[in-house]
């Protein structure tokens, strides 16, 4: 058990609540993931959201997490908690962070899961200088294989820090990095899942196209990106070397690989990788207009 569920289970539990404020395919995908690694029972943790009551009921069915019906139960369940993680679109956390400010006390821990949104824009829209923890997950922390980037604003005690990193290593791989690091961060493992969804999405239909049962060229394109991921944990090499085991001089990989340069591939990944990393940036900024 890690060191914060240990915390989590001898607490009494208004201590170390943890608040999800936002529950969308983030949050659900972190709180799946500490609720079947058991890092946090379903009654230390609450979700709430700006409207959706028909979502609020659906977690709470599925998870047995805390939601809030009303205005006053929200407010009451972001006072009593602990740990409040911001997971709301950068569009919307503006508004919302002004008005949790006056909220909150100031041993409350904030971790921001916002693309884009600084440290310094968070503590600004607060109004007070809140320890916060900025966070970049991924979708796959809901199996425990996500991939989180994580930095520290220079309030958040040792303590704390240990905290933030037990929830997100209970979901898969963390880097701390500089903050500076997160819009590039964001780049590869924030969105990458969707990058690498979008490849199987094109090699299924290729498959299907050629003539295999969609349920032959689905599993075959799962399998080949689980056993590649897999070599290259397993084995330690370089994905270059893997790559050139499978090509053989003048056969059918080197020749799809050459289809792949002639469109320019690598360029085209690194733009993209760079365009997301700019966008991260632009959604921040935009963040921090609503602080003139
Ligand atoms: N999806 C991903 O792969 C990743 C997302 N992120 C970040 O996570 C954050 C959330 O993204 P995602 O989960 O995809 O978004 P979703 O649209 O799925 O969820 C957003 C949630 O925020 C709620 N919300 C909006 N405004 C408020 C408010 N004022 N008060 C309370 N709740 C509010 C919405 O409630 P309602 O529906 O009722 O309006 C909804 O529950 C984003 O900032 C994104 O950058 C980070 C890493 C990966
Ligand atoms: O697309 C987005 O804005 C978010 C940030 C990282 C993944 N999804």
């Amino acid at each position: 058990m890690s060191e914060l569920s240990n915390h989590l289970s001898e607490a009494s539990s208004d201590q170390y609540n943890i608040c999800f404020y936002g529950a969308g395919s983030m949050a659900e995908a972190i709180v799946r993931g500490l609720i079947n690694k058991e890092v946090a029972k379903p009654g230390q943790i609450s979700m709430i959201n700006r409207s959706s009551q028909e979502r609020l009921d659906f977690l709470h069915s599925t998870y047995g997490v805390r939601v809030a019906a009303n205005a006053q139960g929200k407010e009451e369940l972001l006072r009593e908690s602990s740990i409040l993680v911001l997971a709301m679109k950068p569009k919307d956390a503006g508004e919302a962070l002004k008005a949790l400010g006056p909220l909150l006390s100031e041993d409350q821990l904030i971790i921001s899961v916002i693309a884009g949104l600084s440290i310094n824009t968070i503590q600004a829209l607060l109004g007070r200088k809140q320890p916060v923890a900025r966070t970049m997950p991924n979708t796959s922390s809901s199996i425990g294989l996500g991939a989180t980037g994580i930095a520290f604003s220079p309030e958040v005690s040792e303590e704390r820090s240990q905290q933030v990193l037990s929830i997100f290593e209970a979901v898969g791989l963390v880097s701390v990095i500089p903050e500076e690091q997160m819009d590039i961060l964001t780049g590869i493992s924030g969105s990458g899942p969707a990058y690498i969804y979008y490849m199987m999405e094109a090699m299924i239909a290729a498959g299907i196209e050629g003539g295999l049962s969609p349920e032959h060229a689905r599993e075959l394109t799962v399998q080949t990106v689980l056993g590649a991921a897999s070599m290259m944990i397993q084995t330690g090499d370089d994905p270059a070397l893997l790559r050139k085991a499978i090509t053989s001089p003048n056969g059918s990989t080197q020749a799809a690989l050459e289809v792949f340069e002639a469109a320019g591939f690598t360029d085209t990944v690194k733009a993209a990788v760079r365009r997301c990393a700019e966008r991260s940036r632009e959604m921040g900024a935009a963040v921090e207009e609503a602080l003139s």
